[in-house]
């Protein structure tokens, strides 16, 4: 480590045990996944665990961060970039904070990988080569600057183009669709013994992937999701008996229009793919629609684009990439909206706004360009760490490595039990749209927790390794994350 020149009376360390102590993350540091300890099996937000356990079993993971001893040596690394799926806000931010990490250590030879997996395969568009000073301002526009795309290119073609270039280092900054095919990727690697590190940067808009706190360009959807809220709610607050609606993203997760709903304070019902409703009857929407028309003059609703799904006819498609293509929930709400209150005779003004690719390709927010900056640069710290087949994530806090097929196995969804959608629709004042009415004392009988608690919560102990033997109560549990099973030699980072 070159200290170059120090103030006057500062000393530079002179061991490197002492550099070691202020500058690197220990591979045996580990972050707890989940840390609300539940007193009582009733507790809002609890989940039950297989068996239906509910006591605190501590969870850990890997802590994220520069590790002192690194398994490549930087000249020998050839790394490429990849973006896929949709577009989301960071995406170039990301890009630019690995390539400027990987600059840092060293690494002279980057590829950023054209328009997704497409990129492997399309000889029009091939690899580019990535430098500090040509990624240095890219942060500043919204998109992707190497492109994205859907569609699944055979998988092996892009293994013998990963061994063919001779990468090392392969990131893929994508959604749950893309870390797929990152492990499938890794797999078909390790048949080839080919020494390489897998690593995924997760990208969804969604904010649906699994054990983390938020996803980069979550948080700048939110923010500009609520200039489209705004406005439905300026045209419905200045029109006669106005009604605003706005559809978010959201394909099974209704996180974007929770949060939005939450963070602008002029929405009156939000709707949301887990959350089921009925529209026509005494406790459907339209009723609660004209109520409170008939109250403030005006109405806002938000409608997440995966919500009412099961009220439309479905096209059965898929996309490219085999994402099943939903009904235009907005345009179909807003057309409802218009029929219902023609029927009751009632003078309304409806206005209808999607700003779903306004969104989208937004450039990030000042968070959101935290967020990146991290995730890019713990990219490349879990590569030289020896890691493979992991991706990053931010929890409680903290930046961690999490296995690839952890975080794929589900989508992660809005709890309807969850204290944020009860503060969401306290906020709203909705009530609930049951699919049949019920009375509150069935309600009641239907939220107490299916199994009743076997033993009392105790405490957690010391993180140890090894994560899929069966747990006694209480027992600590750790994700493990893959090192390469290639004898490869440690390199001294200070040489
Ligand atoms: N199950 C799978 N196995 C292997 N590869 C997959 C799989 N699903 C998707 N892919 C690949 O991942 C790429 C991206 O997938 P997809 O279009 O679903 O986007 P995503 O990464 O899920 O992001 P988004 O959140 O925008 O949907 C596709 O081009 C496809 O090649
Ligand atoms: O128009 P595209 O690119 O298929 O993407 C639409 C989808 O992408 C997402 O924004 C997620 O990336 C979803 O919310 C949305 O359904
Ligand atoms: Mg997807």
């Amino acid at each position: 480590m070159n200290w170059g020149t120090l103030p006057d009376g500062i000393e530079a360390p002179e061991s490197r045990e002492q550099n070691m102590r202020r500058l690197y993350v220990h591979d045996e540091d580990r972050v707890l996944l989940k840390v609300v300890h539940y007193g009582n099996p009733t507790s809002v937000g609890i989940e039950f665990e297989e068996g239906g356990d509910w006591q605190f079993k501590p969870l850990w993971t890997q802590r994220a961060g520069p590790r002192a001893q690194i398994y490549f040596h930087p000249s020998a690394v050839k790394a490429a970039i990849v973006t896929c799926g949709g577009l989301c806000p960071g995406l170039n931010d990301v890009i630019r904070q690995v390539v400027f990490t990987l600059d840092v250590y060293g690494v002279k030879e980057i590829l950023g990988i054209q328009y997704g997996f497409k990129g492997f395969v399309d000889p029009k568009y091939p690899p580019v080569a990535l430098t500090r000073k040509l990624v240095s301002r890219v942060h500043m526009a919204g998109g992707s600057f190497l492109g994205v795309s859907r569609g699944t290119p055979d998988l092996n073609d892009i293994v013998d183009k990963l061994q063919d270039w001779g990468i090392n280092f392969f990131f893929i900054i994508g959604g749950n669709g893309s870390h797929a095919g990152a492990h499938e990727i890794y797999k078909r690697c390790l048949e080839r013994k080919m020494k390489i590190a897998v690593v995924g940067i997760p990208k969804t808009i969604d904010n649906d992937l699994q054990l983390v706190d938020k996803t980069f360009g979550f948080d700048t959807s939110v923010e500009e999701a609520q200039r489209a809220i705004n406005a439905a709610f300026v045209e419905a607050s200045s029109a006669y008996n106005g009604v605003g609606i706005v559809k978010l993203m959201g394909r099974q997760s209704g996180f974007i229009a929770m949060y939005a709903t939450l963070a602008s304070g002029q929405v009156d019902i939000v709707l949301i793919p887990e959350v089921p409703f009925v529209l026509e009857g005494e406790h459907g929407v339209y009723n609660f629609m004209k109520k409170r028309l008939d109250k403030n003059g005006l109405c806002v609703v938000v409608i997440a684009e995966g919500a009412g799904q099961e009220l439309l006819e479905s096209s059965g498609g898929v996309d490219a990439s085999g994402n099943p293509i939903l009904g235009d929930i907005g345009k179909w709400f807003y057309s409802q909206v218009k029929a219902y209150f023609g029927k009751i005779k009632m003078s309304v003004d409806v206005k209808y706004i999607d700003p779903t690719y306004m969104i989208r390709a937004r450039h990030c927010n000042s968070s959101d360009h935290i967020i990146c900056s991290v995730l890019g640069q713990n990219a490349v710290h879990g590569a030289f760490a020896g890691y493979t087949d992991i991706t990053i994530g931010l929890v409680n806090t903290h930046y961690v490595f999490l296995p690839i097929p952890k975080v794929i196995e589900v989508a992660r969804k809005v709890d309807p039990n969850s204290n944020m959608w009860h503060r969401t629709v306290t906020s709203t004042g909705q009530p609930d749209f049951p699919m049949v009415p019920q009375k509150i004392s069935e309600k009641k009988a239907q939220s107490q927790p299916s199994s009743p608690p076997k033993s009392q919560p105790t405490s957690p102990k010391s993180p140890v390794s090894g994560s899929s033997r069966s747990q006694s109560p209480g027992e600590s549990r750790s994700l493990s994350c893959r090192r390469h099973p290639f004898d490869m030699k440690t390199s001294d980072r200070s040489m």
